[in-house]
């Protein structure tokens, strides 16, 4: 079992922007969701994690060892698939992996060959191998990053915001190899997406504003709600009144009509339907009482 511990870790930018601020946690193999909308930290701190950048202050030690005084030990042992994988270049994916095998320090040329065909094949690319990465699809290309991101066994991957942008075929063929991937190592999955998480994770944590707002089981955490979230279908003119009024903690347009959910102990007025909460539900649960 691998540990990933993270204990009171904070990063300022030069600008001043406090990007973390004192996050304390404790990661074990699987999949690991991080949830937060923009800005609130996650990819600040997987690239701090994946020494891509200075901590400012705290611990990061991944299975008890100290990784800041042997950053070459973490970096051997992880994988990360950045939000922007950069510009390709105009070579093959075969030819690709097996460089980045070399710069990943996988010398033996046997060895490489093995796991680049074995990870083409894992991701389904075998068929597409020859073509050139560039000119991949969005889904792709996001699958060809986890391959480049498994290259040399890693213990530890990061992987952020995987799915934004993939048709949803694409986004189930990819959770899929995600959780696949997740059974042996620890996988940190970055996104705004409560429904990946919730389809792949068995631990999680939502962050705001540089800070963990809460961690645990998706589903154990979202039954904190039971019996506490109800729905409306508002005119859009109202949705103000109704925000002054009630714990309002999220408003969607469907089919033309204004649906609210209102997290409330009891039936906030007539009208209101009880329903069965879900990880959204929790999610704006929890960012409304942040702000708070
Ligand atoms: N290199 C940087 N220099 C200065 N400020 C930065 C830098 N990178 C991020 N920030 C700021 O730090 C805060 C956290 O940003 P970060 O990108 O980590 O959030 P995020 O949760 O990943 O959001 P997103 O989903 O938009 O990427 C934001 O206010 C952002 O503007």
């Amino acid at each position: 079992m691998n540990q990933l511990e993270i204990r009171n870790l904070s990063k300022t930018y030069p600008n001043g922007v406090k990007a973390l601020n004192d996050i304390s946690i404790i990661i074990k193999n699987g999949m690991f969701g991080l949830l937060g909308p923009n800005g609130a930290g996650k990819s600040s701190l997987m690239r701090t994690l994946a020494m891509l950048q200075d901590a400012g202050s705290g611990e990061i030690l991944f299975n008890g060892q100290e990784v800041q005084k042997k950053p070459e030990k973490i970096r051997s042992v992880l994988g990360y698939l950045p939000q922007e994988f950069g510009v390709y270049p105009k070579v093959s994916a075969l030819d690709l992996l097996d460089h980045i095998a070399v710069l990943k320090g996988i010398t033996d040329s046997g060895q490489r060959r093995e796991q680049v065909q074995f990870l083409l094949r894992q991701t389904n690319l075998y068929e597409h191998r020859k073509k050139a990465v560039h000119s991949y699809s969005g889904g792709m290309k996001q699958r060809f990053g986890i391959a480049q991101a498994l290259l040399g066994n890693p213990k530890l991957i990061f992987v952020d915001e995987p799915t934004a942008g993939l048709d949803p075929e694409e986004r189930n063929r990819f959770l899929n190899l995600l959780s696949e991937v997740g059974e042996n190592i620890i996988v940190i999955l970055s996104t705004h997406l409560v429904d990946d998480v919730f389809e792949l994770c068995s631990q999680m944590a939502i962050m705001n504003k540089g800070q963990i707002l809460i961690q645990g089981n998706p589903t154990t955490l979202t039954s904190r709600l039971d019996g506490k979230i109800w729905s409306k279908k508002i005119k859009k003119s109202e949705l103000g009144e109704y925000q002054r009024q009630l714990q309002v903690i999220s408003s969607k347009l469907i089919a033309g009509e204004t649906l609210i959910h209102v997290q409330s102990e009891h039936l906030p007025e007539a009208g209101f339907e009880l329903i069965q909460p879900s990880l959204e539900d929790f999610y704006f649960s929890t960012l409304t009482s942040a702000q708070k």
